[in-house]
């Protein structure tokens, strides 16, 4: 059995008197270790599924089963459980708490496992020296650069010893070089931790580090590499269009 397994899953969202459904009976394997990006154009779903998949959301129908457990058939006070032991999120803007140290930020979600002051301790200087911040422990996120505060969320999101990590555009507002820091750290965390990660991305230089590349376009995943690189080569369009600030 795939790491996470999403089968038949659809979701639809009622906007006014129409019904949009991002995503229509869809089925998705993700072996454990594997690094998925996921491209496609905007409002196709692409967070809706890392919503779903991470159990922030639930299916209209389908199930989606992580690391053996049925995330769809959880209740919601053991979904919160679920989620702080098996699931890591990076979030586009990293969403750090300000008044806490780049430390305390990382150290939010090992609150809710049951671990020694030790064991606590051990995990949060770990995963900061995974994301090379160890010597920024004691910052506020206001003394740290975009790129360094990108990888506080990571060390977050990792911190937990997560099955997952989904990550949503993670290098969408950082400039082309702190971006390539930051997709050179993705690899490494999936390489050398073994960390198995589904990324949402607009950037296709982005999406070409994972070992696995998706597009999803209404409703469906694109299976041929034509359609794929297609659709890719709009996005790459219409990002150059964002940049010569024509848009
Ligand atoms: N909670 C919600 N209620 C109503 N509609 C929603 C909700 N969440 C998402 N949608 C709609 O579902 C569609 C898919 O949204 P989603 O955010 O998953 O797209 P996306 O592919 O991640 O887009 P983007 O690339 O712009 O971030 C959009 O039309 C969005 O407006």
């Amino acid at each position: 059995m795939a790491l996470v397994e999403l089968r038949g899953v659809s979701k639809s969202f009622r906007k006014g008197d129409e019904t949009i459904t991002p995503l229509d009976n869809i089925d998705l394997d993700i072996e454990a270790g594997e690094f998925v990006s996921l491209m496609g154009p905007s409002g196709t779903g692409k967070s809706t599924l890392l919503n779903l998949v991470s159990g922030i959301d639930r299916p209209d129908s389908g199930t989606i089963t992580v690391a053996g457990t049925e995330v769809t058939k959880l209740s919601r006070s053991k979904l919160a459980d679920w989620r702080a032991a098996n699931l890591g999120y990076i979030f586009q803007t990293h969403n750090l708490i300000p008044v806490l140290t780049a430390y305390e930020n990382v150290e939010l979600p090992t609150l809710l496992l049951k671990l020694s002051t030790t064991q606590r301790r051990q995990r949060v200087e770990l995963a900061l020296e995974a994301v090379g911040l160890s010597d920024r422990a004691d910052h506020y996120p206001r003394q740290l650069s975009g790129g360094q505060e990108q990888r506080v969320g990571i060390a977050r999101a990792i911190v937990a010893h997560p099955k997952v990590v989904v990550a949503d555009e993670p290098t969408g507002s950082l400039d082309t070089e702190t971006s390539e820091q930051v997709q050179i750290l993705l690899q490494r965390l999936n390489k050398e931790l073994d960390i198995t990660l589904l990324m949402v991305t607009h950037d296709s230089d982005a999406a070409r580090i994972a070992s696995r590349q998706m597009v999803l376009d209404r409703g469906k995943f694109l299976e041929s590499e034509r359609e794929k690189e297609s659709l890719r080569e709009g996005e790459i369009g219409r990002q150059k269009v964002k940049e010569s600030g024509a848009a």
